[in-house]
Order: C-alpha cells, then structure tokens, then sequence
C-alpha cells in the first residue's frame, strides 16, 4: 500500500527531559484536512512543534510521504512539504505584505497571485508594513506566506484564536476553499470543535499527551455528548 502523506506512530514527544505526548498514532491522506482539538494544554502545539522538530521526539516515527523526518532540522521539513502557520503568526513586521509573500516563495500553484484571489483582502493591502495590519490580516498573510511555500502538508495552529466574530467566519471560509475545493491538506488546532468540525475530514481530541477519540469529522459532530466529555463543550 502507499504510504499516507503523514504517518505518525506510537510518538512520544516533549520539552527537554519532560514528555507531554504518548502513544500518538494517525496518518492525513492526500487532501485531506484533520481537525486536532483539545483543552488547553492538552498537547495539540506540542504535536505540531514536534511534527517541525522543535519539540523534542523521544520515540516513535513520523513520516512525510514516506521520508523519516525523525532527526531532521526545521527547515529541511519546511522543504520536505510542511507548510507550518505557528500561534503568534509572526509575519515580518518591516516587510510589506508583497515582501513576506516573495521572501519565502518556492514554485508551485501557489504563487502571489493565488493567494490574493484566496485573500482578496492582502491584495488591497500588498504595499502594507506587516506592522500595519490587523489581527485577521496578519493570519491570513502568515496563512499566505506558508502556501508561498507550496507545501504538501500545512499545520495550522490555532488560526481563529482572538479574531472578531465576522473575521473568523472570512478566514474559516478561506480555510474551507482551501481544503475542499484546493483539496490542501491540513492539520488544523482549534479549541472550538464546532466551528472546524464542519470543514474538516477526520477529528482527533488530545487530552493531556494522549488521544482520548479519534474519528470522522461528521461522526464528533453528531457525537456532543463526546466533545461534552473530552472539551467540556455543551452544545445545547
Ligand atoms: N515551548 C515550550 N517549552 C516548554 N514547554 C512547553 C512549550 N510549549 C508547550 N509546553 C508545555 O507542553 C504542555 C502542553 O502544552 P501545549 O501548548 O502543547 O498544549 P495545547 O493543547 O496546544 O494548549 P493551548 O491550546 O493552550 O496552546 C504544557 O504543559 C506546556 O506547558
């Protein structure tokens, strides 16, 4: 059988001598989005971090495609095809929105007029500081940026996290057209299951280093009593 796009097994991972993460098993197939939820701490930046080898691996595999990233630096996972929009954004404050897109451009479908007819919005705003955008402007370019990339595969941490209600809604159906109609493949970390549930394929929950469920997106929606359990959501 071929390999999935991402194969993680039995991972274990953490910060210097501590361990957060146990047992971590999943795989993303080609176009295919997974929603990664979990209270806070549960272990979703974690494994993330680890997927781009900032976090430290203590045991199990991770495969890209087949390539063992285990030992790899950063930046050579960043070429092997991880697309990775880390919490704090950190989009480059003393380039303009056209500079942090070229700066890291790699070709692909992906180029600077693709993300602008992603984000009509960076094209309004392309001769900008980075310095002078908003919240919701600084995702959709750190979004942006990593699609600059042409990834294979990209991480998403937390990208609805402080936006005002009508700018989680542009930037979570720029995130739909992106993983359904580009067929992008994803992770995606959100606290609020509800929202990335109906945009995304398959659902893992973590709860502290370990998964607690796992399944399809549609099946956890139609499941409250279990994200009530896991997130401690009430859906009623
Ligand atoms: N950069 C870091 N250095 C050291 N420890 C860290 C670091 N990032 C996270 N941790 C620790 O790892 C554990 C899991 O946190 P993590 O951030 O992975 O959870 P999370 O599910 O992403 O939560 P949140 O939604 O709050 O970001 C916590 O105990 C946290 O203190």
């Amino acid at each position: 059988m071929a390999d999935p796009l991402l194969f993680i097994e039995n991972l274990s991972a953490g910060w210097g001598e501590g361990l957060v993460l146990e047992g971590i098993s999943l795989r993303v197939e080609e176009g295919q989005a997974l929603a990664l939820l979990g209270r806070n701490g549960a272990g979703k930046t974690t494994l993330i971090n680890t997927l781009m080898g900032i976090a430290r691996q203590r045991g199990g595999a991770i495969r890209l495609a087949g390539t063992v990233l285990d030992r790899l630096a950063p930046e050579r996972r960043a070429t092997l095809g991880l697309g990775w929009v880390p919490q704090e954004r950190a989009v480059f404050r003393s380039l303009t929105v056209a500079e942090n897109l070229t700066a890291v451009a790699r070709p692909g479908r992906w180029d600077e007029k693709a993300v602008y007819a992603l984000f009509p919005r960076l094209a309004e705003r392309r001769r900008n500081l980075g310095s002078q955008l908003s919240g919701g402007e600084q995702q959709m370019l750190a979004i942006g940026r990593a699609l600059m990339l042409n990834p294979r595969l990209l991480l998403l941490d937390e990208p609805l996290e402080g936006l005002a209600p009508v700018i989680v809604q542009g930037l979570l159906f720029a995130i739909q057209r992106l993983v359904r109609d580009e067929g992008m493949a994803a992770i995606l970390i959100e606290q609020h299951a509800t929202q990335i549930l109906p945009i995304t394929d398959q659902a893992v929950i973590l709860d502290r280093g370990r998964i607690v469920a796992k399944g399809a997106s549609s099946q956890m929606l139609a499941e409250p009593a279990l994200l009530e359990r896991h997130l401690g959501l009430s859906l009623h």
